[in-house]
C-alpha cells in the first residue's frame, strides 16, 4: 500500500507479510530510487527534487524483524507546496492566484487547473469527485508515487535473491519507432551497473544512440515519447503461481500489477502477442532431455510461465508506455470554467518516462514474485523460507528437474 501526493510532504508505503531476517538498508532504498531518477528525457523536477529515504518500520540493524515494513519518501520540494497543499485548513487570502508575492512560480500553483490534459486522469477525476480544478487528481494520479513502489519492490527483490537467489534487471527495448532488433542478446543480472550507465537503460549500443537522437529530436518538436519495458527474473524456481484459478495465475498477477504502472497500456509474457501470429509448431518451447540428466528447453518463447505457474525459465515481461500526455505543444481541451476551447494544460513535464518505467516494472515484478514465493514456501524467516524452498525442489524426482 501506498499514501501520499506528487507535490506533499512525503510519500509512505507499507509492505505486509515480509519474513524476518530480509537485509535490506536506506542505502538499498536511496540506490534503488536513483535508478528512477535515471534516464533522458526526463523533466526538470527529477534535477532538483531529491528523494529522502527513512525506514519508519519493521527494520533493525539491516534487518527485516517479520512485521509490516515502512517507508517515508520526504519530497524535498515541499517548502514551495506546503501552502497549496497543507492537509490542514490554509487561510482564504493564501490561496489567492497572486498571494501577494509577485512570482510567475507561486501564481502558477495556486491557480485552479481548469484545462484537462488529453490522456491524463484530470478531466474524468473532475467528473468523478465533481470538482472545477483538477489539482486533487493529478496530485494521486501522478507517477511521482512509483518512487514508493520502486522502494518496496527494494525489500521485495533482496527476500527473492536472500531466499531463492532470484535476480532481476530491467531493460528498455523501445523507444516510440526505434527498437533494439530481435535477436539482440538479453541483460543478465551481472548487467545492471552497464544499464545504469546507459543514458536511456537499452542493452544494444546502437539503438541506444538512436533512441537518445528521437529523444532530442521529439523534445525539439515540443512533443512526448513511449517506448516498451522488459523485466527478466533470473533463477526463479518452478511452480510459483497457479493452475487452478485465473487469479492466482503468475501470468495474470504480473500483468495486472505492471498494468497498474501509470502510462503502461500493453503487458506482455514472453512473445506475447509476436505468439499469435505464429502456428503451435512454432509457439512453444520443446522439452528436450540433456545430458546433465535434467529437462532442458530448446527455446523460451513462453517467457518462464506456462498454465499460470513459473516454469524454471528466465520469466520474461514486457510493458508498452504511452507517450507522456502532457505534451509541451499543448493539445486542444476545453477550459472547464468557460467551456471555451484551450490548451491544455503545460508547465513542466518528463518528454519519455520509459526509462524509469523499467525500473518502477521491475519493482512491481519482485513484488509479485515475492508474494507468490512465500505462498509456495512460507516461512516466518529468510532461513526457514530457503531451507522450505529446498526441500521443495529437492522432493521433485531427479529426471521430471
Ligand atoms: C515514471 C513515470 C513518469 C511520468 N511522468 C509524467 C509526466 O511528467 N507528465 C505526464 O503528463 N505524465 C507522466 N507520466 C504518466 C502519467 O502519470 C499517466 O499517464 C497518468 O497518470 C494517466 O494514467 P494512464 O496513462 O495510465 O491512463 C509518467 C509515468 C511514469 C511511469
Ligand atoms: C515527480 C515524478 O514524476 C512526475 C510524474 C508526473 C505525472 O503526471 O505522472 C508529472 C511530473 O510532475 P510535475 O508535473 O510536478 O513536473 C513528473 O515529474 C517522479 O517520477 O518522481
Amino acid at each position: 500500500m501506498t499514501a501520499g501526493e506528487s507535490h506533499g510532504q512525503a510519500l509512505v508505503g507499507i509492505l505486509e507479510g515480509v519474513p524476518a531476517g530480509v537485509a535490506v538498508t536506506s542505502a538499498d532504498v536511496q540506490a534503488a530510487l536513483a535508478r528512477r531518477r535515471l534516464g533522458h528525457g526526463r523533466g526538470s523536477r527529477m534535477k532538483f527534487e531529491q528523494d529522502e529515504v527513512r525506514l519508519l518500520g519493521g527494520v533493525r540493524h539491516g534487518r527485516t524483524m517479520g512485521g509490516p515494513v515502512a517507508i517515508e519518501i520526504g519530497n524535498t520540494e515541499w517548502p514551495k507546496w506546503q501552502t497549496v497543499m497543507s492537509p490542514d485548513p490554509v487561510a482564504r487570502e493564501a490561496l489567492l492566484v497572486d498571494a501577494g508575492t509577485g512570482d510567475e512560480r507561486e501564481i502558477a500553483r495556486n491557480r485552479p487547473l481548469t484545462r484537462p490534459r488529453p490522456g491524463h486522469a484530470d478531466l474524468v477525476g473532475m467528473q468523478k469527485y465533481h470538482l472545477d480544478d483538477a489539482r486533487p487528481i493529478l496530485e494521486r494520479a501522478s507517477a511521482r508515487e512509483t518512487a514508493t513502489r520502486v522502494a518496496l519492490g527494494t525489500v521485495a527483490a533482496a527476500l527473492l535473491e536472500q531466499v531463492a537467489g532470484i535476480r532481476l534487471v530491467a531493460h528498455v527495448v523501445a523507444i516510440g519507432p526505434i527498437a533494439a532488433p530481435d535477436d539482440a542478446p538479453l541483460p543478465g543480472p551481472d548487467d545492471v551497473a552497464a544499464l545504469d550507465a546507459d543514458p536511456v537503460r537499452c542493452f544494444d549500443p546502437a539503438t541506444s544512440a538512436a533512441m537518445v537522437a528521437e529523444i532530442d529530436r521529439c523534445q525539439k518538436d515540443g512533443d512526448t515519447l513511449g517506448g516498451v519495458v522488459e523485466v527478466l527474473a533470473y533463477d526463479v524456481p518452478p511452480g510459483l503461481g497457479s493452475h487452478v484459478s485465473g487469479d492466482r495465475r503468475l501470468d495474470a498477477r504480473l500483468a495486472g500489477a505492471v498494468m497498474g504502472i501509470q502510462a503502461v497500456k500493453g503487458v506482455e509474457i514472453g512473445d506475447g502477442f509476436r505468439t499469435a501470429a505464429r502456428r503451435g509448431s512454432a509457439a512453444h518451447d520443446e522439452i528436450v532431455p540433456g545430458d546433465d540428466g535434467h529437462l532442458h528447453r530448446r527455446t523460451n518463447r513462453a517467457g518462464g510461465t506456462e498454465g499460470g505457474m513459473s516454469n524454471g525459465e528466465v520469466l520474461r515481461v514486457r510493458a508498452a508506455l504511452k507517450p507522456i500526455s502532457t505534451v509541451p505543444r499543448a493539445l486542444a481541451t476545453v477550459d472547464v470554467t468557460t467551456g471555451e476551447v484551450a490548451q491544455a494544460i503545460h508547465q513542466r513535464s518528463d518528454v519519455c518516462a520509459v526509462p524509469p518505467g523499467a525500473v518502477v516494472a521491475e519493482a512491481m515484478v519482485a513484488l509479485v514474485l515475492a508474494q507468490a514465493l512465500l505462498e509456495k514456501v512460507g516461512g516466518d524467516s529468510v532461513d526457514e523460507a530457503a531451507r522450505n524452498l529446498r526441500g521443495y525442489l529437492e522432493a521433485i524426482p531427479e529426471h521430471m528437474r
